[in-house]
């Protein structure tokens, strides 16, 4: 048998040996060559060992070649364009397949950018910026590096929920991979016809709640891909090393189904067992094929199956739900940093959600935990702190019955409060949070009433004197269309006062003459930093633990000059600083509960996680 290392030794010399001949013809040898040698010598394919039950073992024909002339132009992982210097030009036959301007990586970083900067429809920039990821990879990673408070809002919200909605007229190539239900019992080999083995982290939909738009079927795919585009440009994972999967069971949505440009299976959703059969075979497909430690992040599913993926997978597999645990870790985040603009301990706030679903119960639950920790009451102590309302009012003690179970530890006695105005009224929260996915609830009057009664003002809680100078307003839903109000609303109508951030970005708003710059409350500030945490400790779960641990680490990355300005989150400009540091906090937890398997244990993981990010820089070829 001959190994890889000596096998592309020997690949290397014959290519040089071809070089010298300057025989071009001889090339399509080389690659039928390679692969022969590749799927019988070097063991290219890496199969289920158990053969079938006719004695023949089953075999994806994969196989690599040395990329040059017309064909390196065009693969995306190693294009570089004009910038191929003039040696690369020679020694990989593209003499004449380029013009003679040679361009630095910056160069062509200027150039995109202008162009970027002349489309008037943001779109057009999301369709400009999914060309280039497929034409030029590094290029796509250094723009979104350096530009991210500009291409932010593109790759992801508000754009992407746009691209997603027309994600079928817009659809050129395909990215990621499309399970569906045709699929079933062929999953695992759906996954080997991927191009890329070694995968660290799978973002995956079903696409039945893409951010606060609802059910868009196989259209969600807009979703993982422009996750993990953030897992690269914002944690520094490989691009190669990053999967994004939409499981297709269906849409349910009527106008999707009518579209003659729809993309995915023209059926209603699947549900109940056929349902779970498909995830179940997915689940295990997964770390078959990957093993333990890939981490699965779940994205944009339904509550009534988000929950329970969770609760099912999370003792076999590497998972979190972005949405319950991502979105909790971020508000707690922008929390604890709060504190310093408004006083007070967090036990000493008053929670009240808008909508009590995936992100509301989830961030209710991580609040409740870390005042729990931090009080040492009981949990259920804690969470009669918080109270939630969701579509039919304030969830109560005399709702329990009818009630999801995802709701029921926040049904506290309470007498009916039909809308949200009553429930502000009567419970006079000092942080107000809306996770409803339905646009423009933050009414002038919610606002108003926020603000009366969070003046500078003296609050007895169990005797204890807390000053409370500010209200508190996060409007997490997405995309912009849906956040429960604007900037400026928030900033107006509490005559500058709220402590403001949305989960879809705003732009500073000017009011009574003073600047007032919104934060960003999103979880593309966690998962990032969490998953790298993940992958470089080698860890096999998600504790509840970890997610603490990056709520700690990006609370401490917010500056002095940001609460200067009202902020509660760090600007995304360092963001790469920022994922360092929460993945150094989830290693380290990781590794103190014995969940890490990387060992040794790097000294310093700050050090060690910003060693382990991708650079997107061109690299020079042989
Ligand atoms: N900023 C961020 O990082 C994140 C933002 N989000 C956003 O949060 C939103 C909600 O997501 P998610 O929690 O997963 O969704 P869910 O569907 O799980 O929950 C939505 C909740 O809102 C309630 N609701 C819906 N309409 C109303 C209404 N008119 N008045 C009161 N309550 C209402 C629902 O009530 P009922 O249960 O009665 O139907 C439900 O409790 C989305 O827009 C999403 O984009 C989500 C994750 C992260
Ligand atoms: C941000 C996000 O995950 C959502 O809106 O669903
Ligand atoms: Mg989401």
């Amino acid at each position: 048998m001959m190994s890889l290392r000596r096998y592309t030794s020997f690949l290397l010399l014959l290519l040089k040996k071809e070089k010298e001949k300057e025989s071009r013809q001889s090339l399509g040898w080389l690659v039928m060559e390679s692969r022969r040698l590749l799927n019988g010598v070097a063991g290219g394919v890496d199969e289920d060992l158990r053969g079938n039950e006719d004695g023949h073992q089953l075999l994806t024909p994969w196989a690599s070649s040395v990329a040059s002339g017309y064909t390196l132009l065009r693969d995306p992982h190693h294009n570089k364009g004009l910038a191929f210097p003039e040696k690369e030009r020679d020694a990989h036959y593209l003499r004449g397949l380029l013009p003679p301007a040679v361009m630095s990586q910056e160069l062509q970083e200027k150039k995109i950018m202008n162009m970027l900067r002349q489309y008037k429809v943001p779109l057009h920039i999301y369709m400009a910026m999914m060309d280039l990821q497929e034409r030029n990879e590094r290029l796509f990673y250094k723009l979104l590096i350096d530009n991210v408070e500009e291409l932010l809002p593109i790759v992801y919200t508000p754009t992407v929920g746009e691209a997603c909605q027309k994600y079928g007229s817009i659809f050129r190539r395909p990215q990621g991979l499309y399970i569906s239900l045709k699929e079933k019992g062929k999953i695992l080999e759906v996954l080997k016809n991927w191009p890329e083995r070694n995968i660290q982290v799978i973002v995956v939909t079903d696409g039945e709640r893409i951010l606060g738009l609802g059910d868009l079927g196989c259209q969600g795919m807009g979703i993982p891909v422009g996750k993990l585009s953030l897992y690269t440009a914002l944690g520094g994972l490989r691009p190669s090393a990053c999967l994004p999967i939409t499981i297709d069971v269906g849409t349910n949505n009527k106008d999707l189904l009518k579209d003659e440009f729809y993309i995915g299976l023209r059926q209603n959703r699947a549900t109940g067992q056929e349902y779970a059969e498909l995830l179940e075979e997915f689940m295990f497909a997964v770390k078959q094929n990957y093993g333990e430690k890939v981490l699965i992040q779940f994205e944009d599913f339904a509550n009534h199956n988000a929950f329970e993926l969770l609760a099912k997978y999370s003792n076999t597999h590497l998972v979190f739900n972005d949405d319950i645990q991502g979105t909790a870790s971020v508000v707690l985040a922008g929390l604890i940093a709060a504190l310093k603009l408004v006083g007070g301990k967090l036990s000493d706030q008053k929670f009240l959600f808008l909508g009590a679903g995936e992100a509301g119960t989830g961030i209710a639950e991580l609040i409740a935990l870390e005042m729990s920790k931090q009080t040492k009451t009981s949990i259920e102590e804690t969470r009669k702190k918080i109270w939630l309302v969701d579509s039919k009012g304030l969830i109560i003690a005399s709702r329990k019955e009818t009630l999801q179970h995802f709701k029921k530890p926040w049904a506290h006695e309470h007498e009916p409060m039909r809308t949200l105005l009553d429930a502000v009224k009567a419970i006079k929260p000092t942080v107000l949070i809306g996770s409803s996915g339905v646009g423009k609830t933050f009414t002038k009057q919610v606002v108003e009433a926020m603000a009366s009664f969070n003046k500078v003002s003296h609050r007895h809680d169990k005797q204890i004197l807390v000053l409370i100078h500010k209200p508190i307003i996060l409007a997490l839903s997405n995309p912009t269309s849906q956040s429960e109000c604007t900037a400026e609303e928030a900033y107006t109508w509490s005559e500058g006062r709220a402590i403001f951030a949305s989960g879809s970005p705003f732009n500073p708003v000017e009011y009574n003459g003073k600047t007032y710059v919104p934060g960003q409350a999103n979880n593309a500030y966690i998962f990032p930093g969490l998953g790298l945490g993940l992958i470089i400790s080698g860890a096999i779960r998600v504790k509840d633990d970890m997610l603490l641990a990056a709520s700690e680490a990006l609370a401490a990355q917010v500056a002095t000059e940001n609460f200067e300005k009202g902020l509660i989150y760090p600007p995304f400009s360092n963001i790469r600083k920022i994922s360092a540091h929460i993945a150094a906090n989830v290693a380290a937890k990781a590794y103190e509960l014995g969940l890490a398997s990387r060992l040794p244990r790097p000294k310093d993981l700050v050090e060690y996680a910003e060693s382990c990010m991708y650079n997107p820089v061109y690299r020079t070829y042989r």
